[in-house]
């Protein structure tokens, strides 16, 4: 799958959203791809995550465990675990820390992926990573459905993306113009009361 057909799957359920939006990072950008309505189409996230499997495994060669963190990445983490074959696991925010919970365990020489929908400035990656390797086992690498930056986000480990684009993105107390006039809201969960 190109850049543009997994856009193409994000208009098709008017995912691709204009606005001004805060991203996770706290960063401001008038665009946000809301994941949710397309996750919300098994057949859609089968696709999506079939195609991205197919990358994970020519890059990574044998994987046993997929990490999908908490919302965003279980259903992708899941789905290509699925197409992988292998099992799927989660972690989730705990007082605003991400952390493996729920009796996941990973046993030492499992090759480990964590799987993300959107990557921007690749925080919620690395923070993955570091929770992961408080586990046995080999944090290998990540993957992600859309790549915010473009290939340019360095998460410390090999990243695979479905589709990589260069949406812009602000720092709060930079803004242009344009965005300054618009209300800003929140679509993701972290720091969520
Ligand atoms: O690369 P980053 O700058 O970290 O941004 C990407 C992260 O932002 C979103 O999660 P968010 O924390 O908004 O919550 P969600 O998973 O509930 O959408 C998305 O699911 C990624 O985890
Ligand atoms: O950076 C983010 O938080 C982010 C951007 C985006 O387009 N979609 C999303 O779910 N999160
Ligand atoms: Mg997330």
């Amino acid at each position: 799958m190109k850049t543009e057909d997994v856009l193409n799957e994000f208009r098709k359920v008017d995912a691709l959203l204009e606005g001004h939006f805060i991203l996770s990072s706290g960063r401001r950008s008038p665009v946000f791809l809301q994941k949710a309505l397309v996750f919300s189409h098994p057949e859609t996230s089968e696709k999506l995550c079939a195609a991205l499997a197919e990358k994970l495994k020519a890059q990574f060669g044998q994987i046993d465990v997929v990490c999908g963190p908490a919302v965003g990445g279980l259903i992708p983490g899941y789905e290509t675990a699925r197409a992988l074959g292998c099992r799927a696991i989660f972690t989730e925010r705990q007082d605003g820390k991400m952390t493996l919970r729920r009796g996941f365990d990973i046993k030492k020489g499992e090759r480990v992926v964590v799987v993300e929908d959107i990557v921007t400035t690749g925080l919620s990656m690395r923070e993955t990573f570091d929770a992961l390797n408080l586990f046995d086992g080999d944090v290998i690498g990540g993957a992600c459905v859309v790549d915010r930056s473009n290939g340019k986000t360095d998460v410390g480990l090999p990243l695979v993306s479905l589709a990589a684009v260069d949406f812009p993105d602000y720092d709060a107390n930079d803004l242009p113009t344009e965005l300054e006039a618009i209300p800003a809201i929140k679509p993701g969960s972290r720091g969520l009361k």
